[in-house]
């Protein structure tokens, strides 16, 4: 019998198979395009048929390529897959495309061209931990060189000169200050292409007595010398290499040629630069600076940058890219979505309007006016819009965080027991919440939920560095730095009360063995003390050998990571054999933090391990974004922490009411979108808090448009003042936007 060949699609056949803005996207013929996208319109759905359909259209190939952009190797792997799916289906081989997050690309640009990207084959990516390490070299050469600056800082407001004082100071700026300014400010500039000379005439801009760019340009020049000398790259040289490259009138015609177009998918998380080594890659060698032959097209929403407070991305970049392109009828909005219910759809448009028009976050809209619309009913997605389940939407005051939970747990059960094969998940603010929730669910229903709480999983990674971090003070207790490292630990994994440990660790010696003309010790400065006496004691008493074990089961490890700690001592065992003092374990452990090769996350399987079947996923709103559930309960919905306000740390108000961090990082943007002059302190404080209530929002939205059949929101009426203590109840203030919802829909509010 003949084998019967496949049937094939036409394009046309794969272009039916879109909704209206997808469709748009898959008619691009060349040119720049914009693509508006509200959550769930299927933008890579779209996307993957766009560039198979490019890719037949121009028969691409190895040497003439389109480039897929994407922000997490998880989404690259996954519309690798769809476009493959979508070639196939007309009958062509899987070629003529790469798909690449943009790091890779920059990374791939600048390896191939060693010459003229300045990296050689021994340079390595500088790790988390290595940064961290290089960031307080920098922070203790800037003050060495720059001794009246750091006077000015020291003095801050007011100051009596009492030594006390003076030494609590010096641990602030030295250990959280100046880092939190230098990481800050370093990431912010290099990414949007300032050196520390722009950084430095900025400062003259502005009226400030801090002359805060002025350090930040100090810090920033430090570090890139460190980098080159132990050749390290971070994540924005990489882009600033692959421009470099670029720079090359004969090399970048050679990369322009290759690239027959670039689409960018979550464009709205793109800093200026990326977004500079896109447009050099998508532009016609024929041609370059010609802006409407850029072959470009980005895609993305607006409304879910939920970065722009800890990276420079900045979603203003986005909206300006597709007002650009409307102008010149390259805009297209992907405002259909098939993924949730009406209910869901109406409360999240309604949330958007409300939030716009409060005016909550100054004169900047936190959100570009689009609303969610639902599917027509010929739509080629299976079950869109599904039914709601009840009401769709639930609006819950409980009386304090514990019945939250409580009532949470009891909705969940009687969900799965109607539908077992369906999916939830719990959407938490912070990972203190995460773990509040899933410790109340196992108190309340025990093994009867299948619950999966994702940050105590990820957790995981930090049992090498907790290890490490009460080592070293174990092998050297006298050291403020070290001793601070070891209580921050112990604070966090609540062995001690919190307090402000700057004020513990100026007299080591004095805060370990005080003698008895010391000033008495308050509570929980005692506490603090016994605890590290005991571990102290412990290090005189046990083989160096078993001290991993000791620490994790006195930090009160679970199980899971206990067998983390229990591998790392079996690790540690075999690379040391014989020799195991605590110089070599250190040496050892400093190592394997170091490579950050021990337990790897695994990436790629994520999202199906956090939306199984019949399982109530603990997860953060962050970690939630890209991902959806059947039932979604988003509750703590306080004011205290939606909007919130940006933190001053009490330790650090000695420098006025702001932070030194989010200033910088405030004028620089000013400058950035030549809001000249640049804003003072006071006024760079204000934007700071208006970005940080925009983005606040903007997290809320995402994690309501996670939802496909049940959205239930919750504030309760009591809630800790600080989730390390839960007991704690006191009166609390819902988000704004709950009592809005709930005079909105009156019948969602639940007794
Ligand atoms: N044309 C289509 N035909 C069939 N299914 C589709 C179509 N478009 C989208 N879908 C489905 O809709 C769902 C949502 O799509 P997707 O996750 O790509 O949306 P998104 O725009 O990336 O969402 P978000 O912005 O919230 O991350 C997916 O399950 C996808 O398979």
């Amino acid at each position: 019998m003949p084998v019967e060949s496949p049937a094939h699609v036409s394009l046309e056949q794969l272009r039916d198979r879109l909704r209206p803005g997808q469709r748009e996207l898959a008619l691009w013929q060349g040119g720049p395009l914009a693509v508006s996208a509200v959550p769930g319109a299927g933008k890579s759905t779209g996307m993957a048929v766009a560039a198979a359909i490019a890719i037949a259209q121009h028969q691409l190939n190895t040497r003439r390529q389109l480039v897929v952009v994407t922000f997490t190797r998880s989404a690259a792997a996954n519309i690798k897959t769809k476009i493959r799916q979508n070639l196939k289906a007309l009958g062509l081989p899987p070629g003529g495309f790469v798909v690449q997050t943009l790091h890779g690309l920059a990374w791939t640009i600048a390896r191939a061209h060693p010459e003229l990207s300045g990296l050689n084959q021994d340079s390595v990516l500088v790790t988390p931990n290595q940064n961290h390490r290089l960031i307080r070299t920098c922070v203790e050469q800037w003050i060495s060189a720059n001794a009246r600056h750091y006077q000015t800082l020291l003095e801050g407001r007011q100051f009596d000169g009492e030594e006390t004082e003076r030494l609590r100071r010096q641990s602030v700026l030295r250990t959280e200050v100046l880092p939190a300014l230098a990481t800050t400010v370093i990431h912010e500039a290099k990414s949007s292409g300032l050196l520390p000379d722009d950084l430095r005439s900025q400062s003259n801009e502005v009226d400030d007595p801090y002359t805060v760019l002025t350090i930040a340009a100090g810090l920033y020049e430090f570090y890139q010398t460190q980098l080159r000398f132990r050749n390290l790259i971070d994540y924005d040289e990489m882009i600033l290499a692959a421009l470099r490259v670029l720079e090359d009138p004969a090399v970048r015609q050679s990369w322009q040629q290759q690239v027959f177009a670039v689409f960018e998918d979550e464009a709205q998380d793109s800093s200026p630069l990326q977004t500079r080594l896109l447009e050099l890659l998508a532009a016609d060698p024929a041609d370059p600076m010609n802006r409407d032959r850029y072959n470009l097209v980005r895609v993305g929403d607006p409304n879910q940058a939920i970065n722009s407070t800890f990276t420079p991305a900045d979603p203003i970049f986005f909206r300006e890219f597709c007002e650009e392109c409307r102008t010149q009828n390259r805009l297209a909005t992907m405002t259909q979505a098939g993924r949730s219910s009406r209910p869901i759809i109406e409360a999240a448009n309604f949330v958007l309007q409300w939030v716009n028009k409060s005016r909550l976050a100054g004169v900047e809209q936190p959100f570009r006016v689009q609303a969610i619309c639902p599917v027509d009913r010929d739509d080629p997605q299976p079950n869109a819009n599904p039914v709601p389940e009840g009401q769709g939407l639930e609006l819950h005051t409980p009386d304090d965080v514990y019945q939250t939970v409580e009532r949470i747990g009891q909705r969940a059960l009687q969900l799965f027991k109607q539908h077992p094969q369906g999916q939830a998940a719990v959407l938490v603010r912070t990972n203190d919440q995460g773990r509040f929730v899933a410790k109340e669910l196992h108190r309340w229903y025990g093994d009867k939920l299948l619950v999966y709480e994702v940050g105590q999983r990820d957790r995981q990674s930090h049992v090498p560095v907790e290890m490490l971090t009460l080592l070293n003070f174990l092998d050297r207790p006298h050291s403020p730095d070290h001793l601070k490292a070891a209580l921050t630990v112990l604070v966090a994994r609540k062995r001690i009360p919190t307090q402000d440990l700057n004020a513990l660790v100026g007299f080591p010696e004095q805060f370990l063995y005080p003698g008895p003309l010391d000033p008495l010790q308050p509570e929980p400065v005692i506490e603090a003390r016994h605890y590290c006496n005991s571990l102290l004691n412990a290090r005189l008493k046990l083989p160096p050998a078993q001290l991993i074990p000791f620490l994790a089961l006195t930090l009160d490890y679970e199980q899971t990571e206990l067998a983390t700690a229990d591998k790392l001592t079996e690790r540690i065992a075999q690379q040391l054999a014989s020799n195991q003092t605590l110089a070599a374990i250190l040496g050892s452990l400093n190592e394997i933090v170091a490579s950050e090769q021990f337990e790897p996350v695994d990436a790629d399987d994520a999202e199906e391990r956090y939306t199984r079947l019949g399982q109530l996923t603990v997860i953060t709103m962050h970690k939630a974004k890209g991902l959806d559930w059947d039932y979604v309960f988003i509750p703590f919905l306080h004011e205290q922490t939606i909007p919130g306000s940006q933190w001053i740390p009490p330790q650090g108000q000695f420098l006025g009411d702001f932070t030194l961090a989010e200033v910088a990082r405030a004028q620089i943007r000013a400058s950035l979108h030549n809001q000249f002059p640049l804003p003072s302190i006071d006024a760079a404080w204000e934007r700071a808090k208006n970005l940080k209530t925009a983005e606040e929002f903007r997290l809320l939205y995402v994690a309501m448009t996670r939802a496909k059949r049940l959205l239930w929101l919750s504030a309760a009426r009591k809630a800790p003042f600080t989730w390390n203590k839960p007991e704690n109840l006191q009166d609390r203030e819902p988000c704004p936007a709950l009592p809005a919802l709930m005079e909105r829909f009156p019948t969602s509010v639940m007794a």
